[in-house]
């Protein structure tokens, strides 16, 4: 196996929950949404719906880039993901890198 390969394995084995609590920590933008640590998730402000529309484009791009794929919720200018790897049954490294990719295109749509 290739080194790439094996460090694919690793990012989608689900994660303890000491590593999610380090994580989430690093990324201080992101939360449990309960206490199974099965999700995580993050709400996006927008100035305007069409805003939001705009980054839900670009989450989707980047999903598919990723394959990997948040549940999003749509409420006029506030705009729900939320992640969790359902082929690990629990959170990934990979849900971090993912959550860490849709911030940064917040960060540069929004600035
Ligand atoms: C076959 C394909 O790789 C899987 O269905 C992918 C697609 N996108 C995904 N997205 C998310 N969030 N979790 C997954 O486990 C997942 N699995």
């Amino acid at each position: 196996m290739s080194s790439s390969e094996g460090a694919k394995r690793m990012e989608r084995d689900k994660l303890e929950r000491g590593t999610i609590d380090t994580q989430l920590a690093a990324l201080g933008t992101w939360f449990l949404e309960a206490e199974e640590s099965k999700w995580i998730v993050r709400k996006y402000r927008f100035a305007t719906f069409l805003q939001a529309i705009a980054f839900v484009n670009e989450v989707a791009q980047l999903s598919e880039a990723l394959n990997h794929h948040p549940m999003i919720a749509i409420d006029y200018k506030m705009v729900t993901l939320r992640l969790t790897s359902w082929s690990a049954g629990g959170l990934t490294e990979l849900d971090f890198r993912t959550a860490a990719k849709f911030d940064q295109a917040y960060a540069q749509l929004t600035r």
